[in-house]
């Protein structure tokens, strides 16, 4: 058992306040990029995960395992579950709290094999925030919400800048990115 999830988040927090145009409950959140491995609709073997904003500072995401997905026969790659959550957590952050931010730290614990055919609900929430540093958990449950437990993580993301894109990105794919979604402020 994971001695982590005891003291989590690991630094005192602020509780996270979503931001006014943050999308409502109920709303289904579209691919954030579409050549991104986790949500993408162009990445031929990628997760495609989709995700609805649930109730305040929560996400609920699916992702479908296929054998494309595959570690052992007929289950999912435990690195690919952990992808599958930093999506559903990253989404979660951006969206919510309207900012961008990257994967600091992401740790998993795996509870039960994901077989391939099955898909998980992940459901991801805010946990806190304490300066530039976003505190997440997710828990990801076989074929149904309130099916069995198969995988929790948690996740520090560390808000940044434009910038962060600008230097170590891709500038012509983050302009296009900026002209298809004129209400984000990620114009570079
Ligand atoms: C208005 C806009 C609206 C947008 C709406 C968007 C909607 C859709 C949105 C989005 C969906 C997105 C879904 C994506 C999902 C996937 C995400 C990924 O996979 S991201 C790729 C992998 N991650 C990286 O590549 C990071 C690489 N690392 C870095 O670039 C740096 O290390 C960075 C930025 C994380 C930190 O560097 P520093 O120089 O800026 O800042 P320093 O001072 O080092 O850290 C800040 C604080 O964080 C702590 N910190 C940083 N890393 C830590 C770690 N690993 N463990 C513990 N603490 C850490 C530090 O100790 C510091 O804490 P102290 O402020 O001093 O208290």
């Amino acid at each position: 058992v994971s001695t982590t999830a005891q003291n989590w988040p690991p630094v005192e927090v602020e509780a996270p306040t979503p931001h006014p145009d943050a999308p409502s409950p109920g709303t289904v959140l579209g691919a954030h990029y579409s050549h991104c491995f986790g949500c993408g609709d162009q990445v031929e073997s990628g997760l495609r995960i989709r995700s609805t904003v649930d109730d305040e500072g929560v996400v609920v995401s699916t992702f479908t395992v296929t054998k494309d997905h595959q570690g052992a026969p007929g289950l999912a790659h435990g690195g690919l579950l952990t992808c599958a959550f930093d999506e559903a957590m990253g989404s979660t952050v951006g969206n919510l709290l309207r900012k961008p931010a990257v994967t600091g730290r992401l740790e998993t614990d795996f509870r039960q094999p994901v077989p391939v055919g099955s898909t998980l609900y992940i459901v991801a929430k805010l946990d806190g925030v304490a300066g530039r540093k976003v505190y997440v958990s997710a828990e990801g449950r076989l074929d149904a919400p309130d099916g069995p437990l198969a995988v929790e993580a948690r996740a520090l993301f560390v808000t940044v800048g434009v910038e962060h894109f600008v230097k170590h990105g891709d500038v012509e794919q983050l302009k296009e990115l900026g002209e298809r979604h004129s209400d984000w402020d990620i114009n570079p």
